[in-house]
């Protein structure tokens, strides 16, 4: 696993977009797996940017959702369809053909699950998937004590994640307790995990990812059994990591050409 230490959100999507444009321009229609929250914006905010600045041709990207509430109406606009539609799809002049996410308003939410990690494998698999990180350590919505080996399934978020998440909704009864997500099997799947973290409520959950022991209670560690996985946080996601320097010092040395 890589840690990348940077100085701030907007540093951390850059870095982020600068890996997903060297993607793209190596395979034009890349699978990249999005995320979804107020942490990966800086890095959509990047990849609008160098796209309108005519740096980057994200035209035959594909995109795929890494989890979605149960039951939000179609169209609900906190739906992670709705967002990642608004925040990646559009800004970076793509249609809903490129798209891909699991149905949270199936009848059948178990068959949708299956359906989604099917569709997933029949792309050709997730190139890059980003990641943000819950304050309890989910990543997409695998709460504590997931399965390491899950497949995408129905999930109950846990209270701290529906209050996390309220401040997306007018109330707190307004947050499903549903959801559909990726497993941490089908995470481990992509071919590289970027994952991104900021600001000191992250550092907690960042430390036990990282330099913790691999753990269910702590699904973010998942990320050590992966071979190519990065984490980029910034200063104050990074208080916690003991090992912080050597990370600076590894990063600082690292050859242009190994790229993230
Ligand atoms: N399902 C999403 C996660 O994918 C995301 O990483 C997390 C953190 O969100 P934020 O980046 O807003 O802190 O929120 C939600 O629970």
């Amino acid at each position: 696993m890589e840690i990348v230490i940077v100085p701030d959100a907007a540093a951390g999507g850059e870095l982020i977009a600068a890996a997903i444009a060297d993607l793209l321009s190596a395979k034009p229609d890349a699978l990249l797996g999005v995320a979804t929250g107020s942490t990966p914006l800086p890095i959509y905010q990047a990849l609008a940017a160098r796209v309108q600045a005519a740096t980057l041709d994200a035209s035959r990207a594909r995109i795929c959702q890494l989890d979605e509430y149960v039951g939000l109406p179609a169209g609900h606009p906190e739906s992670y369809r709705s967002v990642v539609l608004r925040e990646v799809v559009e800004p970076l002049g793509l249609t809903e053909a490129s798209f891909l996410g699991p149905d949270g308003n199936a009848a059948d939410i178990a068959a949708a699950a299956i359906a989604y990690d099917r569709a997933l494998a029949e792309a050709g698999g997730v190139d890059l998937q980003l990641l943000g990180i819950g304050t309890d350590g989910h990543i997409g919505f695998n709460e504590p004590c997931s399965s390491l080996a899950s497949r995408t399934r129905i999930k109950t978020l846990t209270r701290q994640t529906r209050e996390d998440n309220a401040r997306f909704f007018d109330s707190l009864d307004e947050v499903p307790h549903h959801v559909i997500t990726q497993g941490i099997g089908t995470i481990l799947e992509a071919r590289h995990l970027v994952l991104l973290a900021t600001g000191e409520a992250k550092a907690e959950a960042v430390a036990l990812a990282v330099e913790g022991p691999l753990s269910a209670a702590v699904p973010a560690s998942a990320l050590q059994l992966h071979p190519h996985a990065t984490v980029v946080v910034d200063e104050a996601a990074a208080a916690g990591l003991k090992l912080a320097d050597y990370f600076r010092d590894t990063y600082a040395a690292k050859p242009a050409w190994q790229g993230l």
